[in-house]
């Protein structure tokens, strides 16, 4: 018999006074599994979380944690008592206490108190910065001794508001897979929210997108690439760029691009808006493509360059090296990618 799942949301719905903020969201996490709540600015991830939390109620729907009832419309289990941690994106430390303070705060009366935080000390490689308080921290350190202070009391869930906002990008890139490593060591479900996707792809194994208070897609990090349901999903992850096409035959379109292979059949005749990702073009400067370059980026191990198409669509191509073409010039392209994932043409896209 399969697990049952540890926290479930079915057809939540919140809102801040009259105003619905967010709607049918529905989703599961298993134990142990690390969730992400992705989407930009507003779109409501952190309201989802604070319904989590306890901090806001229910306008419909409902969540359970471990089969037990946590809220509905008209019910909702005080914060305390849901065995659920926080860390919070300003990390919210006791700066009066030390270091070891902070992490059993949540634990003073537990019998194991200094074992407990000896080990999460371990944990996090904070041992010998135990004596120090807060402000001696850097920001890495501050954002550990929060990790640790909310596992202490070895919740079910832990939930992370944006924790790595307030670091650099270095630094966020290390911390947001020692975060990974430290919660699967530990075999605690967490919840996370991010508008990074870099951030959000390098800890969770179930990233949930959210749009304007409506969840667009559940699913793993690789699904969510690969196979995007909506327009939307497939602009967000992975900076992608439409271009219009016709349907021609199985599997096949006709575009600016010239004839291109499809992900998935259509009737022909379709109008269809085909995804470009920045790894779908490539150099061929003998090539009978062309795109204008209208801008660059160096990126280190590739340039980011974006082009206009014969047709006058945008796109974008990660160019290996340090691409020395000049803004404006002629570029020759071709396509790199075995066939494209297609949208039917709405006002959507
Ligand atoms: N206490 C509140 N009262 C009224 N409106 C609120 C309140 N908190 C948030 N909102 C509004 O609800 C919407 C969703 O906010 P929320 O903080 O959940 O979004 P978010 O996706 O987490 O955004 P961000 O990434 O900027 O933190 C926004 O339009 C916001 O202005």
């Amino acid at each position: 018999m399969s697990e049952p799942h540890l926290l479930k949301l079915h057809d939540v719905a919140c809102a801040y006074g009259d105003k619905a903020v967010v709607k049918n969201i529905s989703f599961n996490l298993n134990t142990g599994e690390i969730g992400c709540l992705l989407g930009p600015s507003g779109c409501g991830k952190t309201t989802v979380l604070r319904a989590i939390a306890g901090f806001e109620t229910l306008q419909q729907g409902s969540i359970h944690l471990e089969g037990a009832l946590l809220s509905r419309p008209g019910f909702c289990l005080a914060p305390e008592k849901r065995r659920i941690g926080m860390v919070f994106q300003d990390y919210a430390l006791f700066p009066h206490l030390t270091v070891a303070g902070n992490i059993g705060f949540g634990i003073r009366k537990h019998p194991k108190r200094a074992q407990i935080v000896g080990e999460l000390l371990e944990l996090v490689g904070l041992a010998r910065e135990a004596r120090r308080h807060p402000q001696e921290l850097s920001g890495g350190q501050q954002q550990r001794v929060a990790l640790a202070r909310a596992l202490a009391p070895n919740p079910q869930l832990l939930l992370l508001d944006e924790p790595f906002s307030n670091l650099d990008t270095e630094l966020r890139r290390r911390l947001a897979g020692e975060v990974r490593d430290i919660l699967k060591a530990r075999k605690t479900a967490a919840l996370l929210v991010t508008h990074d996707q870099d951030e959000a792809f390098a800890v969770s194994d179930q990233i949930g997108l959210i749009y304007q208070g409506h969840l667009e897609q559940w699913s793993t990090p690789q699904k969510l690439w690969q196979q995007p349901k909506t327009p939307f999903a497939a602009r967000f992850i992975g900076q992608g760029y439409f271009i219009v096409a016709t349907a021609t035959g199985t599997k096949q379109a006709q575009s600016e691009l010239g004839t291109v292979f499809t992900a998935q059949d259509w009737q022909t005749d379709t109008k269809l808006n085909l995804l470009l990702r920045p790894d779908s073009l490539q150099y061929a400067p003998d090539s009978s493509l062309h795109g204008e370059l209208l801008s660059k980026t160096f990126q280190g191990a590739g340039t980011l360059c974006r082009f206009r198409l014969a047709g006058g669509s945008l796109a974008l191509a990660l160019l290996p090296g340090c691409f020395e073409a000049a803004i404006g010039s002629t570029v020759g392209l071709s396509l790199n990618s075995q066939s494209l994932l297609a949208f039917p043409a709405t006002a959507e896209t």
